[in-house]
């Protein structure tokens, strides 16, 4: 087997990888408008009431319609996943770690094509979009690599007259929840570390982009997935999700979302239900507030590229987006001047065509929340960039920087998960630090400084699940920068990291004597 390395992303200046996906959105586009089904022990059921997935950029253009579970399917799909798990658990371990190596071989083939459909269904850009298949294919890779470790346990002493050893064995039944946001790495990330070991599977895809984790089903299956060991049950969170959570056959959840449904899941899963024999575990991971502090000994430029970059990729909807700057007031007017100049510079439209640098957000809801916060903003700090909106055709809010804030404001505290940077300054270095972990999340931050000082003090008190030095705050790599926050950005799972499978599994000790 070769060692992990990390799916490359495309360059898309070669006008080779440019003609592949355009052809790759053409595809998509001759299958938009079908009707899916949901599977429930690889069988096909269509139902009447549809989750009906939309383009983001242009609400007319039907990705497609899937069919939503009831609570009567996900009951079934209960009881298939929880008889399929006396089987599944049996699988050898290399058998299941096969499974996902075939799958990423399937999805690196059609790469492009998945990639594709997340432009229609997510509204990702170009490169967005092929990061976000390159990190689906990265969990495949890694977490097979992970279990072929793990497989016959770790070591542990045994004395004379006796052999002790210490195993992994699955949980049980595990309920996957996923986001719209990296709706092809997070939804395949968490399905396959839960399947591949040994666990089984009901998956409830975020409703805004079920039809791109129809399509990743449908790889497994290719791949030699026995029926019935991931289950697709998409379906409202409120309906199928609580009624899912709170059965007593759920041995574990893995959620990926927001902080408001991270913790009902959490709070809910604490209540041990008739018929529950076990302690549900909880995986949640939820928002954040992401700080990049800028200090006096930085390289201005970097500072406002990192934080432009890292504040509009995706128009901002990334759990690890930066969302405010904490400015060294020595620094502050010209870095604010440079992000202005850079904000204004970018493109934002139809993310289809790739001159555009950014894309839409996600749908309505999201529009009318963020377009909210913007006004919010306005009063409490100086909009220097951006700051309209446009929801006609499809949901498009132009990237905005707010300056000026008071670290308190509630730009900078709320995380908006949408285009919208604040900004702040500090009296010094210290004050940064502090104010950088006055919220309540913990997830990703960066620090620009030239001081290796500094950089030592904020890798010690900078309170974020992943701090990155001279560089922004996104784009975390499966298997290089394990991914997950403190605080209430969740339960630092540590996806894409060495001890992540572990959290899908139990420890068995054995002591024979000899
Ligand atoms: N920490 C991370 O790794 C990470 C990664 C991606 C996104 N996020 C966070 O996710 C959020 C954006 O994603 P979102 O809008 O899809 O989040 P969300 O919480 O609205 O939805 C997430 C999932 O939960 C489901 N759901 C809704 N109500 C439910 C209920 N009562 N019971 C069970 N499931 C229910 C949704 O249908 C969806 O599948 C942001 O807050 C972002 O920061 C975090
Ligand atoms: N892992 C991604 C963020 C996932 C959340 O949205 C990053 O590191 O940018």
């Amino acid at each position: 087997m070769i060692p992990y390395k990390h799916e490359p992303f495309t360059d898309f200046t070669l006008e080779e990888n440019k003609k592949a996906y355009e052809e790759a959105l053409k595809k998509v586009e001759g299958y938009l408008g079908q009707d899916y089904p949901l599977i429930i022990g690889g069988e096909r059921i269509m139902t009447d009431d549809k989750l009906v997935s939309t383009n983001p950029a242009n609400k007319e253009e039907v990705i497609g319609r899937v069919s939503k579970a009831s609570r009567d399917l996900a009951e079934k799909a209960m009881k298939v996943a929880d008889e399929t798990f006396n089987t599944w658990r049996k699988a050898k371990p290399e058998f299941r770690a096969d499974v996902l190596f075939k799958a990423a071989a399937i999805v690196r083939r059609r790469k492009h094509e998945f990639s594709a459909l997340l432009t229609k269904e997510a509204g990702k850009p170009w490169n967005e979009a092929d990061a976000d298949t390159a990190e689906g294919i990265d969990f495949l890779e890694y977490y097979a690599r992970q279990m072929l470790k793990l497989k016959d346990g770790m070591p542990v002493e045994s004395r004379p007259g006796e052999y002790n050893r210490f195993d992994y064995i699955p949980l049980g039944v595990g309920v996957v929840i996923s986001p719209w946001n990296f709706a092809f790495a997070i939804m395949a990330g968490t399905t396959v570390a839960a399947l591949v070991t040994g666990n089984t599977v009901l998956l409830k895809p975020a409703s805004t982009t079920p039809v791109v984790a129809y399509k990743f089903i449908e790889v497994l299956e290719e791949a030699g997935m026995p029926a019935g060991v991931v289950n697709f049950i998409p379906g409202s969170g409120a309906e199928v999700g609580d009624y899912l959570v709170d059965h007593p056959r759920t041995r574990f959840i893995s959620f990926t979302g927001s902080r408001e449904i991270g913790t009902r899941i959490y709070e809910r899963a604490g209540k041990v239900n008739e018929g529950q024999i076990w302690l549900k575990r909880v995986i949640a991971e939820m928002g954040g507030k992401d700080t990049i502090v800028v200090d006096n000994t930085a390289d201005l430029e970097l500072a406002a590229q990192s934080i432009v970059k890292s504040a509009f990729g995706f128009s901002g909807q990334k759990c690890s987006a930066c969302s405010r700057a904490v400015i060294h007031e020595e620094v502050y007017d010209e870095v604010v001047a440079r992000v202005e100049e850079l904000t204004k510079e970018l493109t934002y439209g139809d993310p289809s065509d790739n001159a555009n640098f950014t894309g839409p957000v996600i749908d309505q809801a999201s529009f009318d929340k963020i377009m909210s916060y913007i006004e919010i903003g306005k009063e409490e700090g100086r909009l220097i960039a951006g700051g309209e909106g446009d929801s006609s055709k499809g949901f498009f809010v132009a990237p905005t920087v707010i300056a000026d804030l008071a670290p308190d404001a509630k730009i900078m505290q709320d995380e908006i998960f949408g285009p919208v940077v604040g900004i702040t300054k500090a009296k010094n270095f210290d004050e940064a630090i502090e104010i950088a972990n006055n919220t309540d999340y913990g997830l990703t931050g960066a620090v620009i400084t030239t001081n290796r000082e500094h950089i030592e003090q904020a890798r010690e008190d900078f309170h974020a699940g992943n701090l990155y030095f001279n560089r922004g705050c996104t784009g975390a790599i499966v298997g290089y920068q394990p991914f997950g926050g403190f605080n209430m950005s969740g339960t630092d799972s540590k996806a894409g990291g060495p001890d992540y499978l572990q959290l899908h599994m139990q420890g068995k000790t054995t002591s024979e004597t000899l």
